[in-house]
């Protein structure tokens, strides 16, 4: 698959080159070995899935793909560029937006102007500007205004969008989360656990709109998952990590059926 730019998946979408390439991607903290070694990439137009048992190193592997941690040993590609260590604000402003597995919106905050945070990156015009240039501060308001409208039609979360998201059901707070990810028009768009905690029709709901999002946005999905299930049915390759380590990487059934795979998640003991 390397040797091609891109090609076409079985339902019709194109999957380009490379967005981000982990190279040779080490970790550790102190004496803890939480990455050794690994090496994948996300292509553009991909949902890309990362599983793995408790404690494989998922967690550590999102930071790193954020810039929030950087790696001892290895290198980061993102959009063709060798990352380097980031600052918050770097971090902020490169293109990547996430979601996290403890919902992290703003509690007394209304579903749309959470969601209108994710904007945030994108303003161009500061407090004084805004005084000054009251014009082009009324623009970017009314466009920002336009996409965030957008989207709070694709998630169908219309009829709360003026409700406090502290008093939504779970389910429902992980889609303003997902909708607040969006609103940043992420290059990249990282999922901590999307599914944890749901029930059976939650998880369905979040698995549709993911999909939905990857196929009307474009966008280039990478998400962790503890639950292999999950993840098997939306996602085109899977990276498996066990204790730090990759032991698998495909398409959803090429990993199914790895005998390594299938020992990690039946915790056969290890040499
Ligand atoms: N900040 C940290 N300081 C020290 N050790 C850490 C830190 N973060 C993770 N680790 C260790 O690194 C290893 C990988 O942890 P990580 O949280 O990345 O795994 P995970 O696959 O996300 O696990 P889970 O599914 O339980 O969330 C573990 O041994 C963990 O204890």
């Amino acid at each position: 698959m390397n040797a091609i730019d891109s090609y076409i998946t079985p339902d019709g979408r194109t999957i380009g080159a490379p967005v981000m390439e982990m190279k040779n991607i080490t970790l550790r903290f102190g004496g803890v070995v939480a990455i050794k070694d690994i090496s994948f990439d996300i292509r553009e137009g991909e949902i890309r899935a990362i599983i793995g048992p408790n404690g494989a190193g998922k967690s550590s592997m999102l930071n790193v793909m954020n810039g929030f941690y950087h790696p001892q040993e290895g290198e980061v590609h993102f959009r063709g560029e060798k990352r380097g260590p980031m600052r918050p604000h770097q971090i902020a402003h490169q293109g990547i937006a996430r979601t996290f597995q403890n919902i992290a919106l703003f509690k007394g905050m209304s579903t749309l102007d959470n969601i209108m945070t994710g904007r945030l990156t994108h303003m161009k015009t500061g407090m004084f500007s805004q005084i000054k240039w009251w014009g082009a501060a009324q623009r970017e308001e009314v466009e920002n205004r336009e996409l965030v409208e957008k989207i709070i039609d694709f998630l169908e979360i219309q009829t709360i969008r003026k409700t406090p998201v502290g008093r939504l059901p779970y389910g429902l707070q992980k889609r303003v989360e997902l909708g607040r990810a969006l609103a940043a028009e992420p290059k990249l768009l990282l999922l901590d656990e999307p599914m944890a905690g749901m029930n059976v029709e939650e998880k369905e709901d979040m698995s549709r709109f993911i999909l939905d999002v990857n196929d009307e946005f474009g966008t280039t999905i990478a998400l962790i998952e503890h639950d292999m299930g999950v993840v098997m049915d939306i996602a085109d390759r899977v990276v498996v990590m066990d204790y730090g380590k990759k032991i698998g990487d495909g398409t959803p059934e090429e990993v199914r059926t790895n005998q390594d795979v299938i020992d990690a998640y039946l915790g056969v003991a290890h040499d």
